[in-house]
């Protein structure tokens, strides 16, 4: 007898970064974060978990992306494997009229819509998905703050993947991590007018994990402490002010600082870290050229642990964004190259091919790109927390508890 669940759960990009933790096995961070929850059209982790009495006096299982992946070895998924188990122990305990689920062996399947590990926050999405389904296999009473704890202990970026719209990660000050998590800075319909392009021009594993680097960064970096005593927690009140306001042009400023404060203590790191590459910054110079030019903010950058950048803007610059973008940095992914559930471009759009008329001035001034330097742009929204998806083809088990694209 299987009882199983199937969840989907967003990516979110921080626009004040995490990068560093105080304690490395309750993932603990140096210093608050903030980002935007991504529309799940687009970018989803989707995870089934199943659990059987059968699978009891065996090891617990998992396949990510279509293969399986030991579990044991991953510390990450233990704890948080761990964590959901006693807190459902701790439910039957109170009550002797519950199934005993927490003595049943669990078998997990997940995937992801996008490429894992190239700095498109699959660890985010996969963490807060499987917390979140686990609570819901385990019909575990938890709040988004209890929800976000036990994500942070498999990713510390995907407590903040537990809710949607804007989303707070207060670092908290206690040894034991029960004040260190996430919160709704405002719903997903807050702000519908602000937008998302993810400029995609690595999908590779990156050379530097996030794990590793940023404990490089806390050990040699002098500019991230300053970063996390004096810049941060001004930069979190400022930055929550902007979003309920809707006041895009601080948004987007401190957007770009931070993303540039980041990747300077990355350089300050010894041995230095270089996650930005040449296409990584000639979209710097392309934004900060058109803000200039128009004397107005008309989007902002930012960028992870890799060289993609993400563009926040509001809905009305999008159409001649992309063809800047376009023009720039051509692909020859087809159509595959632009991805867009919400067609804001006018049908029969050639990519690339006319240069936005205000802008032409830049035209002279930037190199266009070889093809393929940007291999996908895709047209997103801010989007909601991780939700159970109840149709049965959702499911990623099939009747043997085993990955619906794997026979044995
Ligand atoms: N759907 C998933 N379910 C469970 N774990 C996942 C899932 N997707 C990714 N992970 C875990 O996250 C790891 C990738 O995390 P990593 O931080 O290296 O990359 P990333 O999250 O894509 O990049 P970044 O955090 O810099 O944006 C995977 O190796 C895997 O252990
Ligand atoms: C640059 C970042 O994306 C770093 C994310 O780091 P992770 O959350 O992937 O790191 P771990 O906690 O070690 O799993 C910034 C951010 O998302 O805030």
């Amino acid at each position: 007898m299987v009882r199983q669940v199937t969840c989907t759960a967003p990516v979110n990009i921080a626009v004040i970064k995490y990068w560093g933790k105080r304690d490395t096995s309750l993932i603990l961070p140096t210093n608050s974060s903030l980002s935007v929850t991504l529309s799940q059209d687009d970018l989803h982790s989707r995870t089934t978990v199943g659990i059987a009495p059968e699978w009891s006096n065996e090891s617990d299982r998992m396949w990510l992306n279509g293969t399986e992946s030991a579990i044991a070895t991953n510390a990450r998924l233990v704890n948080c494997l761990k964590m959901s188990r006693a807190q459902r122990k701790a439910l039957e305990d109170a009550d002797s009229g519950l199934p005993r689920w927490s003595q049943w062996g669990i078998r997990i399947v997940s995937e992801n819509n996008f490429p894992t590990a190239a700095g498109l926050a699959s660890s985010a999405s996969g963490y807060a998905c499987l917390v979140y389904t686990l609570a819901q296999v385990f019909e575990l009473p938890l709040t988004g703050a209890d929800l976000s704890r036990n994500a942070r202990l498999g990713s510390g970026s995907a407590c903040r993947s537990i809710f949607g719209g804007f989303v707070g990660w207060d670092m908290g000050q206690s040894p034991t991590g029960d004040d260190s998590q996430a919160y709704q800075v405002a719903p997903e319909t807050h702000w519908p007018d602000l937008e998302a392009l993810i400029l995609v021009v690595s999908d590779l594993k990156k050379g530097v994990s996030s794990t590793a680097g940023m404990q490089t960064t806390v050990e040699t970096s002098s500019l991230a402490q300053h970063r996390f005593q004096a810049i941060v927690p001004k930069r979190m009140r400022q930055m929550e002010q902007a979003i309920l306001a809707k006041d895009f042009d601080t948004f987007a400023e401190i957007t770009m600082r931070d993303s540039n404060q980041f990747h300077a203590t990355c350089l300050d790191t010894f041995p230095p870290i270089f996650y930005l590459n040449d296409t990584s910054r000639l979209i710097i110079q392309v934004v900060t050229a058109i803000n200039c030019l128009s004397g107005r903010t008309q989007a902002a950058y930012t960028f992870d642990a890799g060289p993609n950048a993400v563009i926040y803007a509001p809905k009305a610059h999008m159409p001649y964004l992309i063809q800047l973008f376009a023009y720039f940095f051509p692909g020859s992914a087809g159509s595959g190259y632009f991805s867009d559930s919400y067609q804001c471009l006018p049908e029969g759009t050639v990519l690339g091919k006319s240069f936005p008329e205000p802008f032409q001035v830049i035209q002279q001034t930037f190199p266009v790109l070889p093809v393929d330097s940007v291999r996908r742009i895709i047209h997103t929204r801010v989007g909601p927390g991780p939700m159970m998806r109840l149709e049965p083809e959702a499911s990623l088990l099939n009747a043997d508890g085993l990955p619906k694209t794997k026979s044995a």
